[in-house]
This record gives C-alpha cells, sequence and structure tokens, in this order.
C-alpha cells in the first residue's frame, strides 16, 4: 500500500512582457518575468483516483497569470505574486495554497545622444530581482525577495591569511588577490496577512531591493574584504538596518578564483605577488560561501 505525500502543481516558465504606456509623457516602460505558479490543496484524488475534476488545469493558470498581468501592476513583484496567489486560493474553495515565483530580468532604459530613449531598451546582463510568494489560506503571504546573477570582480582590496593549515593545506596567504562572485541575495519578509497589508506596505518592496543592491555593491568595492566570510556578513547587517520589516538576509556567494601564473621559467618573466599582472581564471571547483544573517535573539533558521 502506498499513500501521497506532500504534492502540488502549476505552470512554470509562464514568460510574460508588460508594456506601461504614459500617454502624457509618451514615455514607455518594460517589465518582463518569467513565471511560476504551482497550487496545492484537495487534488489528492487527481493523483490517486485519476479525478480530473479538482484540477484547475495548468493552461488555465497560465490564462491567469496573463490576464492578471493585464488587469494589475507587476510591479513591485511582490504586490502582483500576492494578487495573482490570493486570486486561486479565493477562487476556488479546494485550493488552500499557491505558490508563485516570479524572476524579473532587466530591461535599462537605453541612453541616445545622452537623453533617455522613450521606448528603447538594453539588457544588461543575466542579473534577474526575483520573488517566491506563498500564499496560505489561514496563514497568510510569505515573501522572499532576492537578487540573483548580478556578477561582479575587484582587482584588489581582497585578502585570505590566518587560515586553518594543516597536512591537507597548500594554498598561500595572501594580501592583495582577485575576488569575483556571482551575488544570490535574498530577504525574507514578516509575515503579511493579506493582499491590503501587502498594498499597505507596497513602497518597501521597491526600497529594500534599491538597498539590498547598493548595499553589497559598495560593500563589495569598499571592503577590505578578509574573506567572503566576513564580507557577506557585513552586507547582510546593513541590510536588516535598512529594512527593518526583514527578518533575515541570506547570501550564497560563489568563490571565482583567479589564479597567478609563474611565468618566471620565460627568461625569468615576473608574473606573481605585486608583479602579477596575467592571472587564469577558473570555470571550476569554485568556493561556495553561504549565510543566513537575523536579527539578534532571532537566530535563522538554517
Ligand atoms: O574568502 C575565502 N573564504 C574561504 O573559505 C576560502 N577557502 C579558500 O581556499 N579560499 C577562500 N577564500
Amino acid at each position: 500500500m502506498s499513500a501521497l505525500g506532500p504534492a502540488r502543481y502549476g505552470k512554470d516558465n509562464v514568460r510574460v512582457l508588460k508594456v506601461e504606456r504614459d500617454a502624457k509623457t509618451g514615455t514607455q516602460t518594460v517589465v518582463e518575468m518569467t513565471v511560476c505558479v504551482l497550487l496545492e490543496g484537495d487534488i489528492e484524488t487527481s493523483y490517486t483516483k485519476a479525478d480530473n475534476s479538482v484540477i484547475v488545469a495548468t493552461d488555465s493558470i497560465k490564462n491567469t497569470i496573463y490576464i492578471t498581468a493585464r488587469q494589475n501592476p507587476v510591479t513591485p513583484p511582490e504586490l502582483f505574486g500576492s494578487i495573482l496567489g490570493t486570486h486561486f486560493v479565493e477562487k476556488y474553495n479546494h485550493i488552500h495554497a499557491a505558490h508563485v515565483n516570479i524572476i524579473t530580468h532587466r530591461w535599462e532604459r537605453m541612453d541616445v545622444d545622452g537623453k533617455p530613449h522613450p521606448h528603447s531598451f538594453i539588457q544588461p546582463g543575466a542579473e534577474t530581482r526575483d520573488v517566491q510568494v506563498d500564499v496560505v489560506e489561514g496563514k497568510g503571504i510569505a515573501i522572499n525577495s532576492a537578487i540573483k546573477g548580478l556578477t561582479v570582480l575587484k582587482s584588489t582590496g581582497s585578502q585570505f591569511w590566518g587560515f586553518l593549515r594543516d597536512e591537507y593545506t597548500t594554498l598561500k596567504e595572501t594580501w592583495d588577490r582577485i575576488l569575483s562572485t556571482d551575488v544570490a541575495a535574498n530577504w525574507q519578509w514578516r509575515q503579511f496577512a493579506n493582499v491590503a497589508e501587502v498594498k499597505a506596505d507596497v513602497g518597501k518592496f521597491n526600497a529594500a531591493y534599491e538597498a539590498a543592491r547598493k548595499i553589497t555593491l559598495k560593500t563589495f568595492a569598499e571592503d577590505v574584504s578578509a574573506s567572503v566570510q566576513a564580507t557577506m556578513y557585513k552586507m547582510g547587517e546593513q541590510i536588516l538596518a535598512a529594512a527593518p520589516l526583514l527578518e533575515t538576509v541570506e547570501y550564497s556567494l560563489p568563490n571565482k578564483h583567479y589564479f597567478e601564473i609563474d611565468l618566471s621559467w620565460h627568461k625569468g618573466l615576473k608574473n606573481t605577488g605585486k608583479d602579477a599582472e596575467v592571472y587564469a581564471p577558473q570555470s571550476n571547483p569554485n568556493g561556495l560561501i553561504k549565510c543566513t544573517v537575523a536579527r539578534a535573539g532571532q537566530k535563522a533558521k538554517l
């Protein structure tokens, strides 16, 4: 005998572009998203008894994403995700939770002849702004917001020394190294009761995102880094201080190594230590450093 464990289903990779047109100024704005909606509820019989009557078709879920995007603001994504998730829980009695994931792709306004262009944009890289919104009947709305794929590098201002040395250690201590990472940071909001509560705090989502991005970049650039660990903790502390509604901030940072190349075998060519100019970027393996920063007295769940 077997029994169904946790089960959810829905539509993933729903790609949406919304154009907002300001009739007065003639300026247009675009928002491009990749959306996933997964539903939970009294859907057990669809798995165990081939009972399709409880299934809101994933095709209908896709249609609902388009319609909700047409009828509501899609920014901030935290609000759009709350509206979208709440729709499913309120519309269908047997659906008790909706899990919405939104990846927002960056489109930056193009500058032409030094002026912001009204309707042309550039995609600057792989960086995205992501949200995970979980709407659970009777419990409210849990929101986690994130930056992903923000690739940064500094060519000095990073050290790594004083680490544990034993019979497994070959790494030399360094007081000057290249530091590079793809930033993945996310921050957990305090629980919201409903969409009205999310709306009441609507200005805080973009503000927290801007603050998190700015703090991440400024700290990366300015900190004389003792390690990835020490620098990321400084970032997390500052974000918690800047946004009181956040409970935790989490970072996951690959340490993308750039190795010095000893070229002394070639006519004594100096290319190490103070003389290093040409480095070998490594694709793997890479360090991977993670942490969750919580407010003192509230230890983060791992
Ligand atoms: O910032 C670092 N943290 C580490 O844990 C580590 N380990 C390592 O080999 N290099 C580094 N750098």
